[in-house]
């Protein structure tokens, strides 16, 4: 079985809930991908650095990885992780969601691995809106990045791409919504 095949039925089992929701946009649905169930998983999260890995080596000259906690952080991380594993190093940074409190007042964790106009892939587990994902972007760049695009392991096919492509971004997606219940 691929890695794809494999981490699909990982998300069939343990990330895709059949329920009525409240979204992050605020829009509510009668289903729900609890990602982190997923990529925390121990299978399920080297699969998503492999995938996501894949999906971001060869795009141009990319030297970051990260996007907006929560769902980001691990991908982020086992994506930087395969990485290296990988002989391709690339280092992942997490965007809070406010910035710290105390101490360094951070907006952005892991800076001291990217130059000033780092080029950077946001990833996200799951795209509805896009909102998370712009917000991530429009974080990024605040803080001196430069982001190509976004990553994410499920679009729902709700307007995210359209929206995310309305700002100058791509959207790369390990699976549509279709994909994982096809
Ligand atoms: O495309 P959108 O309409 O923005 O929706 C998708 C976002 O919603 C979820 O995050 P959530 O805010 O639930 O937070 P969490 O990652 O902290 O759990 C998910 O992780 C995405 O970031
Ligand atoms: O739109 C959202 O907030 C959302 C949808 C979904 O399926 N999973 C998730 O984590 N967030």
């Amino acid at each position: 079985m691929s890695d794809k095949a494999r981490l699909k039925q990982i998300i069939l089992e343990l990330s895709y809930e059949k329920r009525k929701v409240v979204l992050a946009s605020g829009r509510e649905s009668d289903f729900y991908f609890d990602g982190k169930q997923t990529t925390l998983h121990p299978e399920g999260g080297y699969l998503t650095g492999k995938l996501f890995f894949e999906a971001i080596k060869d795009v141009e000259q990319v030297e970051g990885v990260g996007g907006l906690t929560l769902g980001a952080d691990p991908i982020a991380t086992a994506t930087s992780v395969v990485s290296f594993l990988e002989k391709q190093p690339i280092p992942a940074f997490i965007i809070r969601k406010e910035p710290k409190g105390h101490g360094t007042g951070a907006w952005l964790e892991g800076r001291k691995n990217f130059k000033p106009g780092a080029r950077v892939v946001i990833v996200e587990d799951v795209v509805t809106s896009g909102g998370s994902s712009i917000k991530a972007i429009k974080r990024a760049e605040e803080e001196g990045l430069k982001v190509l695009g976004v990553v994410t392991l499920v679009d729902r096919e709700e307007g995210g791409r359209e929206n995310i492509e309305k700002e100058g971004y791509w959207l790369k997606s390990i699976f549509t919504k279709s994909e994982v219940l096809a």
